[in-house]
This record gives structure tokens, C-alpha cells and sequence, in this order.
């Protein structure tokens, strides 16, 4: 043997080795699509030596009836002379295994052009496939989950840019789940409205603890909506990169919550003020008048012989007297007062930063609005009702609780004088200079 054929056969011997080292299916057919060659990857997949496999054709190993892409791509390849790369599902005729290769097929030509064959190189993919489709399924599966929550469930960076949204909080922001990624809040809602969200991301990024509280956000529709927020730090070596936040709306519950304090505020016949929450504030303002070394008024008064108007007219007609008297009173009043309801016919007033005069002026434009008030019960007939009141201007040292009792001793000496008047210390020690 000369040089150049051992030469050549230690060049085929290399090439040989190479393809058997490529981790892939190579392989070499003629024009009827019988194999020429096949590396040792083919030979040990058809579990036959190479002789054996050369001449034999696809239909020997594999269904070609549940593998059409073999025909397929090779009618391409040698027919059409094209190279062809693409996915193939073959199922092995002898075991009915199914498997899942990515193929490159690529024309042979002879000197003239003209095809002479082809050569193959697939790579098994079924491994990755099943896991793609494993991680899809799973994928779907959580997003089935997630979707469904009543809740906002999202993921954001360390720049608060979202990664993740679930179908609600990419609703909320008129986003769909796949355009929100890579948004911030500010690019999608006025910059307000994301500081706010802010608070709560600056926290839980900066810190890298659990944050819980609640949010508020103005919707599209102009709706104060609330929500209940729980955002988690997502750790990556070492460091906060992300979080992932849940937000349930909390809005009916803290609707209801605000209707309730209003209930619990306000008294339900005549929508004042109600007694505890007229002398929380009367607290509040005494003391706000002492820092600011101002004054304020307690008038309390009572409507006058309101039993003979139960007793008269029937209870309805009493309540409908009560309401007439808040309604005049309400005209003689500042809006700055309070004015509650704190018992049966009896009310309180706490005038702010006035003087004697002006409390005492106030009470009587209440008297005479009582006085005058039009509380009619058929045929013309009108009911007559007046109310007494009593005042105690507030000093330096004096509690709540005493100024109440020196306008309701006033009040007590207003009924004894004859009702229908406004009584004062002042008044009755003389020193009135009104
Ligand atoms: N219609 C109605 N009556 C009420 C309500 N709350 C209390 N009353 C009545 O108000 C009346 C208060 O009467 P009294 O406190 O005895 O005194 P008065 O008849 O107003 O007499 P003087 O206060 O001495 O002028 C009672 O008859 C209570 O039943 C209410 O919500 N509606």
C-alpha cells in the first residue's frame, strides 16, 4: 500500500472517529433513500452494525405511517434538492417508542450538480420537549391558579418594574399580562398614584423585609379603591433583586367600615352628631382653643314641655318636632361649631373662637328659629314649641365635664325663669354688659 492510501485511510479512520464523537445521529442515503452510512450513534439506535444498516431504508426501523416527517423532509432533500431543518416525531416500528428529533438534512451533489444523495445529522430533543411541555403545563396550571385568585398577585425588580402581573393586576392598569412586563406603575398611571405604590416597593426592596399594609389607588373610573398588600423580598445571591406582592381589595370592607364610624358618629334621627362623638371633638377643641388662647362656648339646650308634644301629637309628631328644631338650629349656626344630639330633646353646641356675645347671639338666633318653627299637623293646625338654653364659656383650667355642667345648670335655671330664653352666669350675676 503507498503512502497516500494509508494516508486516506487514516484520514477516513479520523472521520470516522470525529462522527462517532459528534453526539449526534449522522447518517449518509442515496437517491432511493437507502442509508450509505450511519455513525455509531445510528447504529446502536437501529441496534445493528453498520453493514447491516447500509442499503436498508426509514421503513425498516421506523412507522413511517406515524412518522411522515421522514418522508417528508427526505422527498425535500432529494427531490427538490433543498436542505431542510425541522422537528420530526418518529416512532420506532419495532417498540412503538416515539421520539422527537431536531434534523438537518442536506443535499449530495456530484461534480455535475446533479443529487446523488443526502447526508443527515438529528439530534434526539424528546428529553426537551417533555420538559417543555412539563414547564407549559405547569405554567398553565399556575396561571389557572393565580388568575383565578380574587386577588392582585404580581412580581416586580429592584426597579420596580413588573415581571410578573396575574390577569387582574394587569386589568386594574388596562394592561394585558404579557404588555405589563417591563412596565413600571409610573408608565402606566399618573406619577401620584404610582408614589403611592411606591411607599410600600421602597420598603420591602430596601429593607428586604416582609411588608404588609394597605395601599389606596384612584381607578380609571375615579374610584378610591383600597387594597390589602403583602409584599415578600425575593433574595438572589444575597442580595433583594425582586418581590413578589399580593393585593386583595379591601374596598367594601373599608367602605363599610367608614359607614359604621359614620353610624357610630352620627345620630340616626336627625344626622348630627351623636354624644360620644360630639364630646370626643368638644375635647379636641378645648384643648385647641387653650393652645391657641382662644375661647369656646357650651350652649346646651332642651326643647321645652316635649313630653306634651308626645303626649299631644303622638310620638312620630315628636320626632318630626325634634328634626324641625335641629333644621333651625343649624341656620343660627356656624360651620365651624359642632352640634349634637345627647339626649332624648336635649342638645349641645360648642361654639369656637368666640367671645360671650357671639355665643350668647347664637343661642338666640337658635331660640327664636325654635320659636318659630313651622311643625304643622293637618288642617292648618300648628304645633307651638320653644326651647330654653344654657352657656358656659370656657377658661384657662376648665374641664369638659364642668363647662357641661355649668351650661346645663343654666340651661336648669332658663326652665326655671319660664323657659323659652337663653340664660348665662353673666346674666344672672348682673355683670351682663351685652
Ligand atoms: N318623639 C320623641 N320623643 C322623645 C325622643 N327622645 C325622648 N323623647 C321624649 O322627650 C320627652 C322629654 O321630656 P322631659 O325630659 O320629661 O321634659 P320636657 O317634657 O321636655 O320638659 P322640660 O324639659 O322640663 O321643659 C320625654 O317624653 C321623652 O319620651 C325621641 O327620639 N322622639
Amino acid at each position: 500500500m503507498d503512502s497516500s492510501a494509508e494516508a486516506l485511510i487514516a484520514q477516513v479512520t479520523q472521520l470516522h472517529a470525529t462522527l462517532n464523537q459528534v453526539g449526534a445521529y449522522v447518517f449518509t442515503k442515496d437517491l432511493q433513500g437507502r442509508y450509505t452510512y450511519g455513525n455509531q450513534m445510528v447504529c446502536e439506535l437501529f441496534a445493528c452494525s453498520l453493514q447491516e444498516l447500509v442499503g436498508r431504508s426509514a421503513a425498516d426501523f421506523f412507522d413511517l405511517s406515524a412518522s411522515i416527517q421522514i418522508q417528508l423532509s427526505d422527498q425535500r432533500v432529494l427531490q427538490q434538492g433543498q436542505r431542510v431543518e425541522m422537528e420530526e416525531v418518529n416512532v420506532f416500528s419495532h417498540s412503538g417508542e416515539e421520539r422527537v428529533y431536531w434534523s438537518v438534512k442536506q443535499p449530495l451533489f456530484d461534480a455535475a450538480g446533479a443529487v446523488v444523495g443526502m447526508c443527515g445529522v438529528s439530534t434526539d430533543i424528546t428529553e426537551r420537549r417533555r420538559l417543555e411541555t412539563q414547564l407549559r403545563e405547569q405554567k398553565r396550571l399556575l396561571d389557572t391558579v393565580l388568575n383565578s385568585l380574587d386577588a392582585l398577585v404580581y412580581m416586580k425588580d429592584h426597579q420596580r418594574r413588573y415581571l410578573y402581573a396575574n390577569a387582574n393586576a394587569a386589568q386594574l392598569f388596562g394592561q394585558t399580562q404579557a404588555s405589563i412586563v417591563g412596565k413600571s406603575d409610573a408608565e402606566m398611571i399618573p406619577q401620584t398614584e404610582a408614589d403611592r405604590f411606591g411607599i410600600m416597593d421602597q420598603r420591602v426592596l430596601g429593607s428586604g423585609e416582609k411588608s404588609i399594609g394597605e395601599e389606596t389607588f384612584v381607578d380609571v373610573n375615579g374610584v378610591d379603591r383600597h387594597y390589602w398588600s403583602i409584599k415578600v423580598p425575593i433574595e438572589s445571591h444575597g442580595h433583594v433583586d425582586a418581590y413578589v406582592g399580593i393585593s386583595t381589595d379591601i374596598t367594601e370592607v373599608v367602605q363599610l367600615k367608614e359607614k359604621f364610624r359614620d353610624l357610630a358618629n352620627t345620630d340616626a334621627l336627625t344626622g348630627i352628631l351623636s354624644r360620644r362623638c360630639l364630646l370626643e371633638r368638644a375635647e379636641h377643641e378645648l384643648k385647641r382653643a387653650r393652645r391657641a388662647g382662644a375661647q369656646v362656648a357650651i350652649i346646651a339646650f332642651d326643647i321645652d314641655k316635649f313630653k306634651l308634644v308626645n303626649d299631644g301629637y303622638g310620638h312620630a309628631v315628636g320626632d318630626r318636632a325634634i328634626i324641625s328644631v335641629v333644621e333651625a338650629c343649624k341656620q343660627g349656626l356656624r360651620g365651624t361649631d359642632l352640634f349634637g344630639r345627647i339626649g332624648g330633646d336635649e342638645f349641645v353646641v360648642v361654639a369656637v373662637d368666640t367671645d360671650l356675645a357671639g355665643a350668647v347671639a347664637a343661642a338666640e338666633r337658635m331660640r327664636l328659629g325654635v320659636f318659630n318653627a313651622v311643625i304643622s299637623v293637618g288642617s292648618g293646625q300648628r304645633v307651638p314649641i320653644s326651647s330654653s338654653f344654657g352657656l358656659a364659656l370656657s377658661d384657662l383650667d376648665t374641664s369638659l365635664d364642668e363647662l357641661l355642667s355649668r351650661a346645663d345648670a343654666m340651661l336648669y335655671e332658663a326652665k326655671q325663669r319660664g323657659r323659652n330664653q337663653v340664660c348665662y352666669p353673666e346674666l344672672l350675676d348682673g355683670a351682663d354688659s351685652l
